[in-house]
């Protein structure tokens, strides 16, 4: 292994801030129905107010408030009842001072009233006259014309990825279409002559079956990406750098995994220095430390660790920010998160990041520890606790933030 070692470690907080290749996809239009968790590539303008009149919220009726002061059971306003509002349907009707209009939830507020008395404090005890038994103020029982979107409000932000209720308020505003940022390509490419495709029945000694691609497809899809399997790629020299050129070309992101350690075949950071400029080749993160970081031709490529844990863990942390990335998302959505007691003491080393998995029972964070060889590890885990860089570890009984797996 002599003169063979990772030529720059960086830290995963330096590779977040540094590593930010300016590549964007690009913008097309889409229909709502397929427009959900999408990036909007610019603030979505209101096209006119919402509601876009000034609109009841309660079953009662329309009235100038100053006729409704003092009003009490024992003392109530009487107000002429001049008629009613249909729903869907301009009024036709006005409220003049001592009258007052019926007004189903959701009507046009008829001109003149300026607030709506609910039902249940009224009562029609002589035809054509409404008994007003507690005072409204203006504005009470309603909603403003452009109360829940004013002139030229934005609807939605740029770069946040939609979530339902911003569906229905483009719907609303009869926003049907929506310019979102393509979904990142991202072209998966395994490596190593042992690595046969998952359909292979019978496995020859020392062959493995590729776990890594179908899990990377699986986060890939989770943060919005298209996966986009690159088949595998054996470990004879020029075959990855060959591949790499392929698939360059019509990738937003390219992901290899294994071969970016330091054992004598291993390819990867050779290939990729070939065609791209590398920007880390090591990383201070457990698992994970054999990561590269390169830019080919703007085209951001991460070398993975071969085991596939490990590989998993750093997509987690490096690859899905990309992503968003590259789809115009500066803050991606947070994971879900849970508090937890440490079972046991964590140790780490200052300056690195470390990853632990772990299940959560009953409020306590108990780690799983073993081999980073051994994915099973991670389909056992509930989430994962992070020890930060600064950190020389956690102490038992600590109560930390567990990043929960969907
Ligand atoms: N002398 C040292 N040896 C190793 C170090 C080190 O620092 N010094 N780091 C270890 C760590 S940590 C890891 S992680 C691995 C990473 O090595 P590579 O990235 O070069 O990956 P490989 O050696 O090719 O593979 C490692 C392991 O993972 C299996 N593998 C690879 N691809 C797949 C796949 N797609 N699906 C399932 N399994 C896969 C592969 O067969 C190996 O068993 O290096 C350590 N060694
Ligand atoms: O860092 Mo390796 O990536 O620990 O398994």
């Amino acid at each position: 292994m002599s003169g063979r070692e990772f030529f720059t470690a960086r830290t995963v907080a330096e590779a977040l801030a540094g590593f930010r290749p300016a590549h964007r996809t690009p913008v097309e239009d889409v229909p709502l129905d397929a427009a959900l968790h999408r990036v909007p590539a610019s603030e979505v303008v209101a096209p006119s107010l919402l509601p876009g009149f000034p609109r009841s919220t309660v079953d009662g009726y329309a009235v100038r408030a100053a006729d409704t002061y003092g009003a009490s059971e024992g003392l109530p306003s009487y107000l002429d009842l001049l008629g009613a509002v249909t729903m869907g349907a301009a009024p036709t009707v006005a409220v003049r001072a001592g009258g007052c209009v019926a007004m189903p939830t959701g009507g046009v507020l008829p001109d003149g009233a300026d607030a709506v008395v609910m039902v249940e404090y009224t009562a029609e005890t002589m035809p054509g006259t409404v008994e007003i038994t507690r005072p409204v103020a203006p504005g009470g029982g309603m909603v403003r014309a452009d109360e829940d979107v004013a002139a030229g409000a934005a609807l939605v932000p740029a770069g946040r990825p939609l979530r339902a209720p911003d569906l229905g308020l483009l719907a609303a505003a009869g926003v049907t279409t929506v310019a979102v940022h393509a979904r990142p390509r991202v072209a998966i490419v395994s490596t190593g002559d042992e690595v046969v495709p998952p359909d292979t029945v019978e496995l020859r000694p020392g062959q493995v079956r590729d776990a890594t691609a179908s899990a990377l497809a699986g986060l890939v899809a989770d943060a919005g990406g298209e996966p986009v399997f690159a088949g595998i790629v054996s470990d004879e020299p020029g075959a990855l750098k060959n591949r790499l050129s392929e698939v360059l070309p019509d990738a937003d992101l390219v992901v290899v995994s294994a071969g970016s350690s330091v054992g004598a075949r291993d390819e990867t950071a050779g290939a990729v220095a070939a065609i791209g400029d590398v920007w880390c080749h090591g990383l201070a993160i457990k698992p994970g430390k054999p990561t590269l970081l390169a830019d080919c031709g703007g085209i951001p490529l991460v070398g993975l660790p071969g085991n596939p844990l490990s590989a998993l863990v750093v997509f987690g942390q490096l690859g899905v920010p990309l992503l968003w990335r590259l789809a115009g998302c500066e803050s991606p959505p947070p994971p879900p998160t849970t508090r937890a007691r440490l079972s046991r003491n964590l140790a780490s080393a200052t300056g690195r990041l470390d990853i632990v998995q772990v299940t959560v029972r009953d409020g306590v964070a108990e780690p799983l520890f073993g081999p980073s060889a051994l994915l099973s590890v991670l389909v056992r885990a509930d989430g994962y606790v992070v020890i930060p860089e600064p950190a020389t570890g956690l102490d038992a009984g600590m109560e930390v933030e567990v990043v929960l797996y969907r």
